[in-house]
């Protein structure tokens, strides 16, 4: 069954939000202005904005917002013409009232995360959203490492609260496409007809377009990608090799091919700091599934203790830390320190 009549699947850009990682959460209204236009343009139907963990995102722990989020959203807003602006929260760091002041800011679509394990602290959340009149959408990140079967009965939580689409959340980009297979079959065979299945690639090895498609191919009908792969770690599942490979298998995404290679090139990379590499330590992140949104804290943290940025990953994977747990970085950066005096 297509996403709707138009439209086999929907795209969802995330570049403004997951990108926030990329950027240190220093994004510009006049950046989100630009992006916005640019994608908007292509035909991209849904454009993501927020602090890169969220509402309320913005803090010590994670890194504190340049401008704030409300004034991205609302400037994301005003600019779309036809593309529908949504936003990340985690239910603890960002608030119900956030969920409000992000509908009043002109955002209409509430996308709420959790551990893959952890449905239950969201049910609240898109009780409120619904009832305000929001489209919901449940990540549950870190999906690499729950079963399929149990990644299944924490999405029929989410669907039961409310949620119209669950997403099988690849945070750690550590995801092959059988995994991606199982885990989205999983999903729709769960769900049904009662709520659409999505999924959210990382880069970190090299598979973000290949498990894009592989979820496809499984029943999923969101899917999610940043221009330019602006996002955490390798960055996200690139929109525009992701529309190209759609457009050849005669997938519909309504969105122009040509349009979205010039705004990540000519848009989108302008406002990078610098590129969304495949190096050292984001491979390490998708080989021993690490959340990628720790990936700079990796790297502030080692040069503050003098240690390795892959030292400290390779620990958080071994105690399978999960989003959220930023400060337990810190802990590991300083025991290794430790060991070298
Ligand atoms: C808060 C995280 O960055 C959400 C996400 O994009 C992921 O888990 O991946
Ligand atoms: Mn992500």
């Amino acid at each position: 069954m297509p996403y709707s009549d138009t439209l086999d699947i929907r795209i969802t850009d995330s570049s403004l939000r997951d990108g926030s990682h990329a950027k240190r959460h220093q994004f510009t209204a006049g950046d989100v202005r630009s992006v916005v236009a640019a994608l908007d343009d292509a035909g991209v139907p849904v454009i993501e904005v927020t602090h890169g963990d969220g509402l309320g995102g913005s803090s010590f722990t994670y890194g504190f917002s340049r401008t704030p989020e409300q004034e991205l959203i609302q400037v994301a807003a005003e600019t779309a013409r036809q593309a529908r602006i949504a936003f990340l929260m985690l239910p603890g760091l960002g608030v119900k009232d956030d969920i409000l002041a992000a509908r009043d800011s002109g955002a209409a679509i509430c996308r709420i995360a959790t551990h893959c394990t952890e449905a239950d602290i969201a049910v609240q959340h898109f009780g409120l959203a619904r009832e305000r009149g929001l489209e919901t959408v449940g990540f549950l990140m870190m999906a690499h490492s729950t079963s399929p079967e149990n990644l299944a009965r924490q999405a029929r939580i989410m669907a039961d609260a409310g949620c119209q689409c669950v997403y099988v959340v690849d945070s750690a980009g550590a995801m092959v496409m059988d995994d991606v297979t199982d885990r989205v079959q999983a999903l729709v065979a769960e769900l049904g007809a009662d709520a659409q299945v999505g999924f959210h690639g990382h880069e970190n090895l090299a598979l973000g377009t290949g498990n894009s498609v592989a979820a496809v191919k499984a029943g999923a009908l969101q899917i999610d990608g940043s221009t330019r792969r602006l996002g955490a770690g390798a960055g996200n599942t690139a929109v525009e090799a992701f529309v190209a490979v759609c457009a050849k298998m005669g997938i519909r995404t309504g969105i122009d091919v040509l349009k979205i290679i010039d705004a990540a090139e000519d848009v989108v990379r302008p406002v990078m700091d610098e590129e969304c590499r495949l190096d050292r330590l984001a491979l390490l992140m998708g080989h021993a599934g690490v959340y990628s949104s720790f990936l700079k804290h990796a790297y502030r943290l080692a040069e503050r203790y003098g240690v390795t940025g892959a030292e400290i990953l390779l620990k958080a994977g071994e105690r399978r830390l999960v989003g959220g747990q930023e400060d337990q970085l810190i802990d590991i950066a300083l025991e290794l320190a430790a060991t070298r005096d």
